[in-house]
């Protein structure tokens, strides 16, 4: 077995695909340093299952992918295969050739791993070159920093290469693997211990408990068997009796509610015949008062004929017709005299009333009207006030000028003696009604502008606030201010939109002198009604032009917007309107006030006058009510005189012509007919109530017979109900127990346990059994299953225990037998190994001694590994006490001792002469050679004399800065390469 061929790509510095083809034999790799031939040691040993970082040179595994140059991006993938000819079939692997690759992505990290570019895990490469010496410890790669480190380790670390020739290191593998079982059989061992003791203590008691379980499950059953036969008995028997009451039961309720019928029947017909005697004697009583009143007037009758027969004899003896006739005549004259006189009378009561309600309602008429107007008085005297205060306000400011600054009022004081300074604009102009808004918003601040015919005055004043510290003015000079407009073409444009009213200037008047301060600081500002038309005028005009809306709303030169509730107090102009306003109210208002008042005396006088006349006219009233309450009880009384002496006539009349008496006998013959029938009727009546008497003591008699019968038949019920209770009580708790107790209906206990039985003696039975379970205490049924589960675990935990003990004894068996192997291959192939050091090392250093020995020769498998050498002429050293050259070629010559006995198929040796001096060098290459025939070699070198004995030479170089690439290169070439001075 061989390395055939190396392919690398993006691994390292090899950015580019590199196949680098390898011959048996001794292949050297020379160039100059850092051009990236240690890197292809690198990739071997990374193909090869190295997971250390720091042994590739790097501090991530990312670091072995190419890392960009000057003029290379970065690779994102690393990928070396190594190509080993393997038709010996060295490698345990049926193929000839054996492809090993690994590969590496800077992405994620991932790496992937393949054989014969089939997928597979690091452990399935571990284990293919495990067997072939290029494992992990073994000789297949030296670098020089492993020939100084085998020098300077401790013993016990140079025991590995050791390992690795005699092969034991898949032994100490395979131990490790057992005593890590090992470990893990002891703990289960122990847990399962745990468990089998804790089982072993639950099963004794749970068997105690099944056994009483169990012989009370036997009682139980036997209990069972009886109980449920004696309570089939007794449910059967009690079914039967209910069956019979309930049939009694069922007859008596029969009879009962026919009794009772009967007895609501004749309660019934007894109520009737009750009613009917109640309302005979209401009727009777009504015909004994009308008996009464019957009786009382035929006695009045008789009374008043016995009187009018001798009133007759006494009227016809005495009165005569004449004297009554002109009495009669008398009495109707004086009558009607008092009839027309009380007529009289009170009509005048009537007009009286009248006109004394009309003079009432006119006096209440003017009492309002009175109310009203001094409501109205007491309003204007105070909106009077109220204007009369506003006024005096008004007239300070605009007259008096309080409202003004410091420097203006000082100006103005100067404007007295200097006829320059003409005044305050907003002094100067008065604006039309309804504009002041505008104009003031036009204006603003110069309203309070000072205007004088020329600059020089102005000048002037400015000079004169100054020095005088007495504040602040602005002038406008007549003489220098221009007039501003709008032009033309705007105007048109203007006048043609919604909402447009003019130009500011238009809506003030003023002296034609400050025209142009009034053109200038007006002329050029729009009126429009309100700020939505200012806003569209002024879109139309470009925002050139100030706008003012009568609310005083402004859009400015530009287009922003100033708006919002307006101080009409600070404006002048306004004030000047107002202070002309409040004037005018103030005159209307008195003058209003002086009418209303004129008029209240007016009305006031006239109310006082009314009122006389008013009670004089109450007073004449009264009076005539009087008297016409006089005529009144006159006209009564003469009334009632002739309505008597019209009756005496007539009475005169009637007993003259019998008339009165026959009259009188009618009435009393009827009378006592009525008398007669009533005393007949009350008669027949009280009979039939007699009879009624008899009928309702006859039903008295049979209710109380039906009602004792009633009582009977219920007492019955009642007993039959309380019998058919006690036994449904005694059946449900029959039925109960047998569902509690047995979980078994009545029908099903019938049909699985119903047997022919001596109730009493089964009920003995029962109470004998009861007593030995009660004995029993208590019992843990579960206790049954318990004991089967906890009986089955422990048997089964402890089959596995004995399994454990038995793989235990195996693993332990195994690992003696390891040991023993190992330590016979160990001890074996050392002290081969020993044997052939002593030669190499003599041929290498040309005579002495080598040894290599066992620091601990009790322990071989753990044993570190010393080296004492005495080069010719020189004592008996360790080997860490030599030079470094000396250092470097004991432990080559330990090299090659071990090659002799373990021989490999490959081995790269990266600089691992670069200590040894020329002649050592020569000694080292030849030895080389000598074992090329075994191993093929592939040396990393810069030495010419180690150059000389290769078969194969590859130059490797930069040509591309940072980019190795490798050339198979001549003997000279190489030396030039490696040389390049
Ligand atoms: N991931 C990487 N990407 C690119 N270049 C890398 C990467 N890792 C290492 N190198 C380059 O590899 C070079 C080192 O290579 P190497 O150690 O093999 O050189 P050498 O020829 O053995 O030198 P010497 O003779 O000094 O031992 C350095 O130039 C380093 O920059």
């Amino acid at each position: 077995m061989y390395l055939k061929r190396i392919e690398l790509h993006g691994f390292k510095s090899f950015a580019d695909k590199v196949n680098v083809e390898f011959q048996p034999g001794i292949t050297g790799i020379v160039g100059p340093n850092g051009c990236g031939k240690s890197n292809i040691s690198d990739a071997v040993r990374w193909v090869l299952g190295e997971q250390s970082v720091k042994s590739l040179r790097g501090a991530n595994m990312s670091d072995v992918i190419f890392a960009g140059s000057e003029d290379r991006r970065a690779q994102n993938l690393a990928e070396v295969t190594l190509v080993f000819d393997n038709s010996d079939r060295f490698m345990k692997y049926d193929y000839n050739e054996v492809e090993i690759t690994r590969r590496l992505y800077r992405q994620n990290n991932e790496a992937e791993y393949l054989i014969n570019k089939q997928q597979c895990r690091l452990k399935d490469i571990v284990d293919l070159i495990m067997d072939t010496g290029l494992g992990r410890d073994s000789l297949s790669i030296i670098s020089q920093g492993n020939i100084s480190s085998f020098a300077d380790s401790k013993p016990e670390e140079r025991r590995g290469i050791f390992e690795e020739a005699a092969g034991v290191s898949k032994y100490k593998k395979r131990k490790l693997e057992s005593i890590r079982k090992l470990e893990r059989t002891k703990e289960n061992l122990e847990r399962i211990g745990d468990i089998v003791a804790e089982l072993e203590k639950q099963v004794g008691p749970l068997k105690r408990q099944k056994d009483k379980a169990e012989k009370y499950l036997a009682l139980k059953d036997k209990l069972t068997a009886i109980e449920v036969n004696v309570l089939i008995s007794e449910i059967s028997e009690a079914k039967k009796t209910l069956d019979g009451l309930s049939k009694t039961m069922k007859d008596l309720n029969e009879q009962q509610v026919s009794l009772e019928t009967d007895i609501q029947l004749k309660e019934n017909s007894n109520d009737e015949i009750k009613k009917k005697m109640f309302s005979l004697d209401q009727q009777v009583n009504a015909l004994q008062t009308k008996l009464l009143e019957a009786v009382s007037n035929v006695s009045k009758l008789e009374t008043a004929k016995v009187e009018v027969d001798q009133k007759r004899k006494h009227a016809l003896e005495t009165l005569s017709k004449e004297n009554l006739q002109e009495n009669i005549a008398n009495m109707k004259a004086i009558l009607s005299d008092i009839v027309n006189e009380y007529n009289d009378r009170v009509e005048r009561l009537e007009n009286t009333e009248k006109e004394l309600n009309e003079v009432i309602e006119s006096q209440g008429n003017r009492n309002k009207r009175l109310a009203k107007l001094k409501e109205e008085i007491e309003y204007l005297a105070s909106e009077i006030n109220k204007n009369k205060s506003r006024k005096e306000i008004l007239i300070d400011a605009v007259e008096n000028k309080s409202n003004y600054h410091h420097g203006i009022k000082t100006v103005l004081s100067l404007a007295k003696s200097n006829k320059n300074i003409i005044g305050v604009l907003g002094d100067l102009i008065s604006t039309k009604e309804g504009y002041e808004l505008a104009i003031s918003s036009a204006l603003a601040g110069a309203l309070e502008f000072i205007v004088t015919t020329d600059d020089l005055t102005a000048r002037e004043t400015i000079k004169f606030l100054r020095d005088n510290k007495a504040g602040r003015a602005t002038f406008l000079p007549v003489s220098t201010m221009k007039p501003r407009d709008v032009r033309e073409e705007h105007l048109m444009v203007s006048k043609t939109m919604e909402g447009y009213l003019g130009l500011a200037s238009d809506f003030v008047s003023y002296d034609d002198k400050i025209s142009s301060i009034v053109l200038n600081q007006l002329g050029n500002i729009i009126v429009a009604q309100n700020i939505d038309a200012a806003n569209e005028i002024s879109k139309a005009t470009f925002s050139r032009y100030k706008i003012v809306s009568l609310d005083g709303d402004v859009v400015n030169v530009g287009g922003s917007l100033t708006g919002g509730s307006f101080n009409r107090r600070k404006s002048s102009l306004v004030q000047k309107r107002e202070l002309e306003e409040v004037a005018i109210t103030l005159e209307n208002q008195e003058k209003e006030y002086a009418i209303k008042r004129n008029e209240y005396n007016v009305l006031d006088n006239e109310i006082k006058e009314v009122s006389h006349a008013l009670l004089q006219k109450q007073m004449a009233y009264a009076k005539l009510e009087v008297v016409v309450q006089g005529k009144r009880e006159e006209l009564i009384k003469a009334k009632s005189e002739y309505e008597s002496l019209s009756d005496q006539n007539i009475e005169l009349e009637d007993f003259a012509s019998g008339k009165t008496e026959s009259k009188l006998i009618n009435q009393l013959n009827e009378a006592i007919k009525y008398r007669d029938n009533l005393t007949e009727e009350i008669k027949s009546k009280r009979e039939l109530r007699m009879s009624y008497v008899n009928q309702n003591e006859a039903l008295d008699v049979e209710l109380r017979e039906c009602r004792k019968d009633l009582k009977d038949i219920q007492n019955e019920v009642n007993s039959s109900a309380i019998k058919a209770t006690k036994l449904e009580t005694m059946l449900n708790n029959h039925l109960t127990r047998l569902n509690d107790e047995y979980r078994m209906t009545y029908e099903y206990a019938v049909e699985q346990y119903q047997e022919e039985i001596d109730v009493e003696q089964a009920k003995l039975e029962v109470y004998e059994l009861r007593t030995k379970i009660t004995r029993l205490g208590n019992v843990n049924v579960d206790a049954i299953e318990e004991y089967k589960t906890v009986s089955e675990r422990f048997e089964n935990m402890n089959r596995q225990r004995i399994d454990l003990i038995q793989a235990q004894d195996s693993i332990l068996e195994a690992i003696r037998e390891m040991d023993e192997i190992m330590v016979e291959r160990f001890s074996n192939t050392f002290e081969k190994i020993n044997l052939e050091f002593n030669t190499v090392f003599r041929s290498l250093f040309g005579g002495g001694k080598a040894k290599i020995k066992y620091t601990d020769p009790t322990n071989i498998l753990e044993t570190g590994i010393d080296i004492d050498v005495q080069p010719p002429g020189k004592a008996v050293q360790n080997i860490t006490l030599f030079s470094g050259g000396e250092k470097a070629l004991i432990a080559i010559s330990c090299l090659f001792a071990i090659l002799r006995v373990r021989p490999i198929p490959m081995c790269i040796l990266d600089e691992v002469e670069a200590a040894l001096d020329i002649a050592n060098v020569e000694r080292f290459a030849k030895y080389l050679k000598e074992f090329s025939g075994t191993t093929q070699f592939i040396v990393v070198t810069h030495r010419e004399g180690t150059m000389e004995e290769c078969d194969l030479l590859y130059g490797a170089t930069m040509q591309q800065k940072g980019v190795t690439k490798l050339v198979s290169v001549k003997l000279e070439e190489a030396i030039d390469l490696s040389d390049p001075s």
